[in-house]
């Protein structure tokens, strides 16, 4: 597949070719990527641009948006996300809905109202999630580029579990305005690509500060795919106690990404952090209460699929109990019960202090370090069916979500293959708006690992 540099070089009349050649790719996939190859319909274009494939909970005018939940099946967008008019600006446009987790709540895609994405390297696991369809359509070599959103490692989980190059980030950077909130302090939109600099020039497109998103940072910006320098050399650290939770396969790709560094020329630095145990407690407490407050909307009086007609109370019970599917009713109720009186100071105040605590864990170690390098999950990509409960799907994210509790910016990019071909994935962690840092950190270990697809 074309990178996203080189389709930047081509005349309008090459672009539509693409295009179409795009089409076919898509219909002739059997991957399930995109929300139209599993509804039979055409898919969605906005526009003439380079196409760009868009996960299905970012507004893109009248196209249908779904975030994957019956609830919502139907629903037309009045208005372009902020990241879409961004992407026009500079000659992209949407091009695919790619299917998800429902209201972005899974780490599989599996909780899709729409059915499962397979991993394109091997169709009996899972791509990851949530944005499942974003990374298998990028590495099944059916979209060029794709934009997800990551709250607790949605971009960069299902990049690495699908062998591509997934960016969250800093707090604030690109605009939220027009993604469908599920936790408004942590969710981020970000590229999914096929390589580093494909990220960074996407990235460069769709961030900047943005009046109609009042979480939006107004700091100085530069671009950074045009000051990409991967010879700099840097202190990294290597978070030691994380790194014993995961899998052997995990722990050998993240030794060789540790030795490229180091033959790189880069400085490694050994440091701990607070226990895993403790930054999930914290994440799993922040994200369901602010979800709960920003599912409540899906009422049907004000938006979802109005169901029951027997009272005020049966029209919320069945429009809710049929319009979401499990994983969302049990985070709802999650959410609402650790901000109920009597328990806010126990579980709400308690996780909002642990996550200050990361934060200044992640401030003291950046004292010394330029980037910090972790693994993305514990395992390489599983089998369909494997989280057989939530909390072990809420595993898989233990090195993700710290990230998104701090604010901070990261990216994952693959180092090699386990020994049954499933790639591994590192992820580099920066400063908040050091965004230049981690892309040139990233690039360089993308040209010393120099992983084969
Ligand atoms: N949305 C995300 O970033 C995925 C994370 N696994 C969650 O379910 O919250």
């Amino acid at each position: 597949m074309i990178t996203l540099k080189e389709a930047l070089q081509l005349s309008s009349e090459e672009i539509r070719d693409l295009r179409n050649d795009l089409k076919t790719k898509i219909n002739e996939s059997n991957i399930g990527a995109y929300v139209e190859q599993l509804t039979n319909s055409d898919i969605s274009t906005s526009g003439e641009g380079i196409p760009i494939a868009i996960k299905d909970n970012i507004n893109v005018k009248n196209w249908e948006i779904t975030c994957s939940s019956n609830i919502l099946k139907g629903y037309v967008s009045p208005y372009n996300a902020t990241v879409i008019n961004n992407l026009e600006k500079a000659g992209l446009s949407a091009f695919g809905r790619t299917n998800m987790d429902e209201f972005a709540m899974g780490s599989s895609t599996e909780s899709s109202c729409y059915g499962k994405t397979l991993n394109p390297i091997d169709n009996s696991k899972v791509p990851g999630g949530s944005s499942g369809g974003s990374a298998a359509a990028v590495a099944g070599g059916i979209a060029i580029a794709a934009l997800g959103t990551d709250t607790g490692g949605s971009i960069r989980q299902p990049a690495a579990y699908c062998g591509c190059v997934g960016m969250k980030p800093t707090y604030g950077r690109v605009s939220r305005y027009g993604i469908t909130a599920y936790s408004s302090s942590l969710d981020q939109c970000g590229p999914i690509t096929q390589n580093v600099e494909d990220a960074a020039i996407l990235y460069d497109i769709i961030s900047g500060n943005d009046p109609m998103d009042s979480t939006s940072a107004n700091v100085e910006y530069t671009k950074v795919s045009q000051n990409l320098n991967s010879d700099r050399k840097m202190t990294i650290a290597v978070i030691e106690n994380f790194i014993e939770q995961a899998s052997d396969e995990v722990k050998k790709g993240f030794n060789k990404a540790v030795v490229a560094l180091k033959e790189a020329g880069h400085t490694i630095v050994y440091k701990n952090m607070v226990d895993t145990s403790k930054i999930l407690s914290s994440y799993y407490i922040v994200a369901t209460a602010e979800a709960s407050a920003n599912l409540s909307r899906f009422d049907g009086v004000r938006y979802g699929n109005r169901k029951g007609d027997a009272g005020l109370k049966d029209m919320y019970t069945q429009t809710k109990s049929q319009g979401f599917g499990e994983e969302v009713q049990k985070r709802i109720m999650l959410g609402s019960f650790v901000l109920s009186s009597g328990y806010y100071d126990a579980y709400y105040i308690k996780a909002q202090k642990v996550r200050h605590l990361i934060k200044d864990e992640y401030e003291e170690i950046f004292k010394e370090a330029d980037l910090i390098l972790s693994p993305v999950s514990p395992t390489t990509a599983v089998e369909f069916g494997s989280f057989k409960t939530s909390l072990d799907m809420y595993l898989s994210d233990i090195y993700t979500i710290s990230v998104n509790l701090a604010g901070l910016p990261a990216i994952s990019l693959p180092v090699q293959k386990d020994n049954s071909g499933m790639p591994v994935g590192v992820q580099l962690i920066g400063k908040a708006y050091d965004e230049q840092t981690v892309f040139d950190g990233a690039l360089s270990l993308e040209k010393s690992v120099n992983y084969k697809k």
